[in-house]
C-alpha cells in the first residue's frame, strides 16, 4: 500500500515591484489579518521600510510594535516572542535584511502566528523559504518553520540598497550548484530524503540567474527584479523539500564556520560564493565547473578570493578543515578534509595565493 504524503506550505501572496512597499497595509487587509502587527527589524532597515510602513499603518487607523534585532541568534527570536506577548500582537511583520526575516519566521512559529515578509534587501534566499538559520555555539541550526503568509519586495527599496547586498544574493543563488551535487551525493551514499523536484528548481533558479547576469546592473532596478525572482524561486525550492539542502550544502558549511572564526568579516552570499568555488572543484576535479562558478561570481561583482572577503588565509584553510562539524549534514567533505587537502584546493582555485 502506498501511504506517503507531504505537506508543502507556500505564501499565499507574493508581491514584487516598485513601490509596492506602501502596499502593506493592502496586503494585511487582502489576509483578513485583525488586529495589532509586531514589526521585526533591525537598525538600518527600520529607517529605511520599517518607519514608513508603520506610518501606512497608523494612517489605517492601526498601531504597530517595533521590536529592532542586532544578531540573529535564538536570544534575539526570546526578545521577540517577549515583546510580540508584551504589545498583544496578532501576527508580525519581518522587515529587513537575512537577519530580522529569520528572526521573524521563528517567532512567529513558535507563537503560532502568521508572519510577512518585507525584503529590504536582495541578500539571501531566506525571504520566503520555511527555515530559519540560527549560529548556537558550535553548531549552526536550520530550523523548521512556515514560510510567511505573504512577502511584500519593493524593487526600488531593494534597488536603492548597497550594491554588495544585491551580488551576495546573487551568490546565495549560484552556490545552489553545489548545494545540490552535494544533496545528490548524500542521496546516493547515505539515501537521504530527496526530491527532484526540488533540486531541479534549485539548479534551474542557478541557471536563470546566471544567464541574466547581463541585466544585474549597481543602479538598475530591473536587476532587483531578476534577483528577487530567483531569490523566491529558491525558497519555494526549499520549502518544497521542507530542508535547506536544494540551497545549503558544504559552501554553507564552510561560511557558516566562518561566521564563527570570522565574525562579520564578509556577507553570507559572499562567503557561500567563494566555498561554492572550491567545493565546485572538489566535485569535479580541475575540469569541472569550479571556473563557471568563479566566473559568473566575478561578473556580477562578488568576490571569489579570501582576499576580496576580507578573511586571511589561514581562517580559510581552518573554516575548510573544520566545518563538517557545524551540522550533521553529508557533503563533499565527508568526514573533513585535511590540512593538504584544505591548501592545495584553496590554491588551485585561486581562493588563496
Ligand atoms: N532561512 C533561510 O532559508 C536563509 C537564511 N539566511 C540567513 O540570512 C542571513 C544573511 O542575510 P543578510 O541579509 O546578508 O544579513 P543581514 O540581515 O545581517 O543584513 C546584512 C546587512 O545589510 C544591512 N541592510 C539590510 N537592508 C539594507 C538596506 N536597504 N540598506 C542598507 N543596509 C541594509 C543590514 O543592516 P543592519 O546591520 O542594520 O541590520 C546588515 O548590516 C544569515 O543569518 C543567513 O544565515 C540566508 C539564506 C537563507
Ligand atoms: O542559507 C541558506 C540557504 O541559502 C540556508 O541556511 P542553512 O545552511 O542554515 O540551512
Ligand atoms: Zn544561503
Amino acid at each position: 500500500m502506498f501511504e506517503k504524503s507531504t505537506w508543502i506550505r507556500l505564501p499565499r501572496n507574493v508581491v514584487v515591484g516598485h513601490g509596492v512597499i506602501d502596499r502593506v497595509v493592502d496586503v494585511v487587509d487582502d489576509l483578513h489579518l485583525q488586529g495589532r502587527p509586531l514589526f521585526v527589524t533591525s537598525p538600518t532597515p527600520k529607517d529605511v521600510a520599517a518607519d514608513p510602513i508603520a506610518a501606512d499603518f497608523e494612517a489605517a487607523g492601526i498601531d504597530p510594535a517595533v521590536v529592532t534585532v542586532e544578531t540573529a541568534s535564538f536570544e534575539a527570536v526570546e526578545d521577540v516572542i517577549e515583546a510580540a506577548e508584551a504589545a498583544e500582537a496578532a501576527y508580525l511583520i519581518g522587515i529587513g535584511g537575512g537577519k530580522a526575516i529569520d528572526i521573524a519566521k521563528m517567532a512567529s512559529h513558535h507563537l503560532e502566528m502568521g508572519f510577512l515578509s518585507v525584503p529590504t534587501a536582495a541578500s539571501h534566499d531566506g525571504v520566503i523559504s520555511n527555515r530559519g538559520s540560527v549560529p548556537d555555539g558550535d553548531t549552526r541550526h536550520s530550523v523548521a518553520a512556515k514560510p510567511p503568509l505573504a512577502v511584500v519586495a519593493d524593487t526600488e527599496v531593494l534597488s536603492q540598497a548597497p550594491w554588495e547586498l544585491t551580488t551576495a544574493g546573487c551568490a546565495d543563488i549560484i552556490s545552489n550548484y553545489t548545494a545540490v551535487m552535494d544533496w545528490r551525493l548524500a542521496k546516493r551514499l547515505k539515501d537521504v530524503e530527496y526530491s527532484e523536484y526540488a533540486a531541479a528548481l534549485s539548479e534551474m533558479t542557478a541557471e536563470i540567474l546566471v544567464d541574466n547576469a547581463d541585466l544585474i546592473r549597481p543602479g538598475l532596478e530591473e536587476s532587483a527584479w531578476v534577483v528577487s525572482k530567483a531569490l523566491m524561486s529558491s525558497g519555494v525550492a526549499m520549502s518544497i523539500a521542507d530542508s535547506s539542502r536544494p540551497a545549503s550544502g558544504a559552501e554553507h558549511l564552510f561560511s557558516h564556520q566562518l561566521d564563527r572564526l570570522a565574525p562579520d568579516a564578509a556577507l553570507h552570499g559572499h562567503q557561500v560564493g567563494v566555498g561554492s568555488i572550491m567545493t565546485a572543484y572538489l566535485h569535479g576535479g580541475e575540469d569541472g565547473i569550479w571556473r563557471d562558478i568563479r566566473d559568473a561570481l566575478s561578473s556580477i561583482d562578488a568576490p571569489t578570493t579570501a582576499v576580496e572577503l576580507g578573511i586571511d588565509d589561514e581562517t580559510v584553510i581552518e573554516a575548510l578543515t573544520t566545518c563538517h562539524e557545524i551540522r550533521d549534514r553529508y557533503t563533499i567533505l565527508g568526514d573533513g578534509m585535511n590540512e593538504r587537502a584544505a591548501l592545495e584546493v584553496a590554491t588551485k582555485t585561486g581562493v588563496i595565493d
